[in-house]
């Protein structure tokens, strides 16, 4: 990152003598830049860097109150440096890879210091430090690349996914784990529960990227369980390693513009013609639908509704839906002309695909509402940041009530929501799959409303904690406008928010207990 010029040591007064056009020196955290040349290219324009408190000065707290600190990374400015302070230590720096922030609240209290926990082992810890270490060198640059630019996950990327098992290990722990090395050996895939894939699900929401987050092979996850456990063998055998190879995508294909949740209003339709299913329909708001090979689909079939597994050809036509979050993520709007499909890639029972469906919602919910946790918690570090570095009328923005009031409000959300989704994880763990059928999926509704509607409110917060920066795409409040502007995709998708929270209000109804009276 710097150069050897950048190991010169100047005196304050030597700095101070390169303060005009054309000979232009700061210092931002004990470190000097000659920034004669890049003066005329400054984004923010030549002249805030002549100001008097500019030029030849510590501009430590200028530069902060309006750049975050990866600029000063960019391999282009980096080399503005040309040496440090005499006496000085640089005593800012971004955190190494696998490494924890120090920022209260920024990490869950497990990974904080000097705090206990009753759920993780020394084995999720090392775990933990792996995948942050994964996700920061391998996924981190091609997530905001993706999120930018709206492309989807490139191959180089999922195929280092798959050598360390990751896309296997995002559909949790089970069968389909047998015989692989996961983390290049850190955890058996016998020892691999649902804390570990809490794990990933934290690490992969950390960058501000809400369309990437989908775009991370989403569809394979949630559309994938219904082949484990409802698929022939041989059309596991036959498509299912090479989607946990990362060398085919899949999407879940169940709503449509006629019915979203309401599967009984879906519209296309299987018909039987000998040993195929012929079907005609479409399906919207498919997320990686445009680049998926195959498609775990809901039709409606003569004696009611049946989930298969249609696989793309030219009968399958997708088109990119434009929604408020990155293209990256793949929604698509997905039309099916008269396709052939084989009857054994029928999954469950013909007529009783709702069950299929169901078997996996408690599952999709518990993995969003960990995503959406996870980037409500950056959001909780950025303010936090802001609050800190941001000086107002010569203070800090943190020394104004108002906005503790709000850091109050956004702390206490996302550490109630922390320790309910570490209880409810733990009852996946110990629980059979029955058990978690009927005690879990109302819990998990409620979890995931708390979670979505604290969001919300959070987004809404930080906006006001962050002011303009938080309508830009890029710069200071980046990670907060990606925020506010997707954070209803947590709200919506795997089942909306008030339809989640009374599912968690009936499911309790139901388990009223006759005996009971006031
Ligand atoms: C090494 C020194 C500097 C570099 C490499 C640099 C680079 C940049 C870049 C890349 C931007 C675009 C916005 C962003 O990406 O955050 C920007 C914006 C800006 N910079 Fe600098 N800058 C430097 C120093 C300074 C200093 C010392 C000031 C002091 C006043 C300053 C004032 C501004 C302003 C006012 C903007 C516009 C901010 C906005 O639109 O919100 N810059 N700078």
């Amino acid at each position: 990152m710097a150069s050897n010029s950048s190991s010169k040591q100047f005196t304050t007064e030597e700095v101070a003598r390169h303060n005009k056009e054309g000979d232009l020196w700061i210092t931002i955290d004990s470190k000097v830049y000659d920034l004669s040349k890049f003066a005329g290219l400054h984004p923010g324009g030549p002249n805030v860097l002549f100001a008097n408190s500019v030029a030849g000065q510590d501009a430590t707290e200028a530069f902060f109150g309006l750049h975050r600190l990866e600029v000063l990374h960019r391999p282009q400015y980096a080399r503005l440096q040309i040496g440090t302070i005499q006496g000085e230590e640089p005593t800012i720096k971004p955190l190494g890879p696998g490494e924890a922030s120090k920022v209260p609240y920024a990490e869950a209290t497990w990974l904080a210091d000097g705090f206990q926990s009753p759920y993780y082992t020394d084995g999720h810890r090392k775990f933990q430090k792996a995948v942050r270490t994964f996700f920061s060198e391998v996924i981190q640059p091609a997530a905001l690349e993706c999120e930018e630019k709206g492309k989807r996950i490139p191959q180089e990327v999922v195929d280092k996914m798959a050598e360390v098992n990751l896309i296997a290990m995002r559909l949790g722990p089970g069968k389909h784990l047998k015989g692989r090395t996961l983390m290049n050996g850190i955890v058996t895939p016998e020892e691999f529960d649902y804390f570990h894939e809490l794990i990933i699900n934290t690490e992969l929401a950390r960058f501000g990227t809400r369309g990437f987050v989908d775009g991370l092979l989403n569809g394979i996850v949630i559309g994938v369980p219904p082949i484990l456990n409802y698929g022939s063998p041989e059309l596991q055998a036959r498509v299912v390693p090479d989607i946990l190879n990362g060398k085919k995508f899949l999407a879940l294909a169940i709503s449509e513009a006629f019915a979203g949740s309401d599967v009984s209003g879906l519209q296309t339709t299987a018909v039987r013609d000998g040993d195929f299913w012929v079907v005609t329909g479409t399906k919207k708001w498919i997320t990686n639908g445009v680049f998926s090979d195959y498609f775990t689909t809901g039709c409606k079939t003569e004696t009611g509704f049946t989930v298969m597994l249609i696989e793309r050809n030219d009968n399958v036509d997708t088109k990119a839906i434009k929604t408020s979050y990155s293209p990256t993520a793949g929604t698509a709007y997905v039309t099916f002309d008269n396709v052939r499909v084989p009857v054994a890639n029928t999954l469950g029972p013909v007529g009783n695909g709702m069950s299929v469906i169901l078997s996996n919602f408690n599952h999709e919910r518990w993995m969003v509402t960990a995503t959406a946790l996870a980037a409500q918690r950056v959001v909780v570090e950025e303010c936090l940041k802001w609050a800190t570095q941001r000086m107002v009328f010569g203070k800090p923005l943190s020394s104004q009530a108002v906005i503790r009031a709000k850091l109050g409000l956004m702390i206490s959300r996302v550490e109630a929501a922390q320790s309910w989704i570490e209880h409810i994880t733990h009852q996946m763990n110990n629980m059979t799959y029955a058990e978690t059928a009927s005690k879990l999926a109302g819990p998990i509704g409620l979890l995931k409303a708390f979670v979505t509607k604290c969001g919300s409110e959070t987004a809404t917060d930080a906006s006001q904690v962050f002011g303009g920066r938080a309508l830009t795409v890029s710069g200071m409040g980046k990670v907060i406008e990606n925020y506010h502007r997707t954070v209803m995709f947590d709200a919506i998708l795997a089942g909306a928010e008030d339809v989640l929270a009374d599912l968690g209000v009936r499911q309790a109804m139901k388990k009223m207990p006759p005996s009971s009276r006031l």
